[in-house]
């Protein structure tokens, strides 16, 4: 994201980590690319606060509420805050007790609920979209969305991120956007786990169609329109993640459908997976909304209950499915 902000502008990019400032300020090298000359690494959140009105926080959604309330005495109202981060918080409960307790609509929020909810910034936005950081690490072209009730967040953002590699899009629907780019992950996870498995196209390109269905439900549940999930923030992504070795929540899928339990992949992994969260908390959410989101159910057994992937398979090929296009 900082070299794609440095095709427009000058960068400052945070590190908790002094240590890792110190180097990469030297080094000016990072996951195989070099940092763009205009891309200055800083240890002290204060200095961005004072200097940049616009701010990209992009961490893993279970740090995410932690990391605002560590930065949150030096925000301002007169800050705009994009976040681009593709999971859910949970308050209001250990998330440990998700599997015994089951979990409520109250205890779910988006990035941009916590970031209204631990500071005084309003203007808030959301970036999603098919972004594999390892295409646009090697300079390859995407397309990003922008989505804030705010014109101004949507007009910046597009200033400072518009690029021959990357087009950007805007949206007015926060939530939809904010939530597509959510739950293809745990689709994303499916599908590497039907590859896997050593599964072919056919029930791959029925996993993601059921599963953009299963995405729509969620989000009309959760309150948003389903308009998102047919745009670059849903479909697009989804086609990205679920197909792409590139993508992490596809290899942790791959590597479950070859075999390996939930415990060996986390142990042996470093790669984030978000969509392995978002799984248990979205099938414990539609347990309590009473929503009928069979593949969610069946990829929650396989990956957090060892149920067999051909039962699994067995069950949801045989599903009374009535209608094929049963959401328009
Ligand atoms: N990578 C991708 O292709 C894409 C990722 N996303 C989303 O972006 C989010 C982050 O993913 P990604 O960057 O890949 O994750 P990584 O695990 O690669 O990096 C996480 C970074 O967040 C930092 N961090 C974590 N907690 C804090 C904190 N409390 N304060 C300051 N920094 C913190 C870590 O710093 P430290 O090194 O100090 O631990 C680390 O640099 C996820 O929600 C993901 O879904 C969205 C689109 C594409
Ligand atoms: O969201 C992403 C691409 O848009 C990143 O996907 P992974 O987290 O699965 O690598």
């Amino acid at each position: 994201m900082a070299n794609l902000l440095a095709y427009n502008t000058d960068v400052l990019m945070y590190s908790r980590s002094a240590e890792l400032t110190e180097r990469l300020n030297r080094e000016r090298f990072r996951f195989g690319v070099p940092l763009h000359e205009r891309v200055t690494v800083v240890n002290d959140f204060s200095l961005i606060a004072e200097r940049c009105q616009l701010l990209f926080p992009i961490v893993p959604s279970n740090n995410f509420r932690e990391m605002m309330r560590s930065i949150t005495d030096h925000l301002r109202p007169s800050h705009l805050l994009i976040h681009g981060t593709k999971g859910l918080d949970i308050t209001g409960m250990d998330e440990l007790d998700i599997p015994k307790k089951g979990i409520e609509r109250r205890n779910v929020h988006t990035m941009t609920d916590v970031i209204r909810q631990e500071s005084v910034v309003v203007r808030v936005g959301a970036l999603t979209g098919p972004n594999l950081a390892r295409e646009l690490l090697d300079g390859q072209p995407s397309a990003s969305v922008i989505a804030s009730k705010f014109d101004e967040v949507i007009d910046r953002a597009k200033l400072v991120l518009k690029s021959s590699q990357l087009h950007v899009f805007g949206t007015h629907d926060m939530l939809g956007a904010e939530l597509a780019g959510v739950l293809k992950n745990v689709i994303a996870l499916g599908s590497g786990i039907l590859k896997g498995v050593g599964l072919g196209k056919n029930i791959q390109a029925m996993l993601v169609t059921r599963g953009l269905v299963e995405m729509v439900h969620f989000g009309q549940a959760l309150g948003s329109d389903k308009r998102a999930f047919f745009g670059t923030a849903g479909i697009g992504d989804l086609i990205a993640t679920a197909t792409s070795k590139k993508s992490r929540n596809y290899m942790f899928g791959y590597r479950i459908g070859s075999g390996e339990s939930l415990a060996e992949v986390t142990a042996t992994s470093q790669e984030l997976a978000e969509g392995v969260r978002t799984l248990m908390i979205t099938r414990h959410l539609a347990r309590s909304m009473r929503l009928r989101v069979p593949i969610t159910e069946m990829l929650y057994q396989i990956v957090f209950e060892q149920y067999p992937v051909t039962e699994a398979m067995n069950y949801l090929i045989t599903y009374p499915y009535d209608v094929d296009v049963d959401f328009l």
